[in-house]
């Protein structure tokens, strides 16, 4: 199969063509034969786009496949432009912390999904690491699900064991949430300083036993200065940053809306979000990552916490370039290589993030001139609604190939 167009990677952007044989790109370069697929010059095509921090409730335990499961989040995420994700441990009954990560294995493969999906453990209080390697994810305090550290002590008791693992954190410090437990709004519960104080203690973690460490979700300007700061002196940290933390901020709630837009860690103040903006325009933040954590409409309105975001991946990453001057090689590093490069160690023989020979043929196409008006009907995720609907982005997702294959 022969793909053409404009193909973006992190270091440019230029009219192409793509040779695909079963599921790999097997060559690039401008004469390769009379093109399957031509895409307009409208169009931009990446690497498949990944979202590296999703919740797809799909579990061998008590999960909560009313939410979501492994193919509606597939579903979603293809409507997305999105090829592959990372799903995360916290589900209810119980959390896998240990080998049984197999069995969760064979049950992703036995549910079949058309994309890939990689699998965090959780680290809870006295955990292990397993035999084989994983990615981790640690809640340093309380969230959603009951995966989480009373005290800061205790993780890096259980963390001493996990010297050199690839760790994933939860930014948010326990003793202060439960100092703020009383006040009177969800923000206010979980104020900015729970999130800086969790940042630093993450980073000594990270630099003490020599993690690979991400932190999730990242929301609060303060915190940016002190990743800088351990970057420089070559702690191994990256960073995620969600939609709903670049476009939304506190000024747009109501007391309508405030169940639709609860999450953890919470909407910020008009000046982090900006925060947020620079951070991943300058590299400081690494990926997008929506945190998609499909609950009902209900459930959000009665207080819990989180929002569905795999459907409208692809559209979003058209308002940061269109309306928020992000190049499109800075959207190829941070929807496409950042996140390849995150997941590759335990894909193989998948090979994600770059349209090169050798890497997987999944691609995600968008149309830079077709805006699309965000409506619940379009939505695959199982809890069926978006906190965007009624927000148009100026463009939109055109076509998805998953591993050779053209699924939309
Ligand atoms: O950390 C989290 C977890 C997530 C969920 O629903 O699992 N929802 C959130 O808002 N934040």
């Amino acid at each position: 199969m022969i793909i053409q167009g404009t193909l973006v990677s992190s270091s440019g952007t230029g009219n192409n063509q793509i040779r695909i044989e079963n599921d790999r790109i097997v060559e690039v370069g401008s004469n390769l034969g009379k093109a399957d697929f031509s895409f307009s010059e409208h169009c931009l095509i990446f690497a498949g786009m990944g979202d590296i921090h999703i919740h797809a409730r799909d579990d061998i335990g008590e999960s909560q496949t009313y939410k979501e499961d492994f193919c509606t989040a597939s579903a979603a995420a293809i409507n997305g432009g999105v090829v592959h994700v990372a799903d995360m441990p916290n589900n209810p009954v119980p959390p896998i912390t240990d080998e049984s990560y197999r069995e969760k294995v064979l049950h992703l493969e036995k549910r079949n999904p058309t994309i890939h999906f990689t699998l965090y453990a959780g680290i809870g209080p006295g955990t292990k690491p397993l035999s084989f390697a994983v990615p981790y994810k640690a809640y340093m305090g309380p969230s959603v699900g009951d995966l989480y550290f009373k005290t800061l002590e205790q993780l890096d008791e259980t963390l001493s064991h996990y010297r050199g693992a690839n760790v994933s954190f939860h930014c948010e410090d326990p003793i202060l949430l439960e100092e703020h437990a009383v006040a009177a709004t969800h923000e206010e519960r979980r104020p900015p300083q729970c999130e800086v104080s969790a940042t630093r203690f993450a980073l000594q973690m990270i630099e003490k036993y020599d993690l690979k460490g991400k932190l999730c979700h990242y929301s609060v300007g303060e915190g940016l200065p002190l990743i800088r700061e351990a970057r420089s002196r070559g702690v191994n940290v990256t960073c995620e940053v969600t939609p709903h933390h670049l476009y939304f901020d506190q000024s747009d709630l109501t007391d309508q809306n405030r169940g639709k837009m609860q999450m953890n860690p919470p909407l910020r103040t008009i000046s982090d979000r900006h925060a947020m903006l620079d951070a991943l325009r300058d590299g400081t933040l690494d990926y997008l990552a929506t945190d998609h954590a499909p609950h009902t409409l209900d459930e959000n309105e009665q207080g819990v916490s989180g929002q569905p975001h795999l459907d409208t991946y692809g559209a979003f990453v058209t308002w940061l370039i269109l309306d928020q001057n992000f190049s499109p090689q800075q959207a190829a590093s941070f929807c496409s290589e950042n996140p390849g490069n995150f997941v590759n160690p335990y894909v193989a023989p998948k090979k994600f993030g770059k349209i090169e020979a050798g890497y997987t043929a999944s691609l995600t196409v968008l149309n830079m001139k077709e805006p699309i008006t965000i409506q619940r009907k379009d939505m695959k995720t199982k809890c069926g609604w978006s906190p965007f609907e009624g927000i148009t982005f100026p463009g939109s997702v055109e076509s998805v190939f998953v591993e050779g294959q053209k699924v939309r």
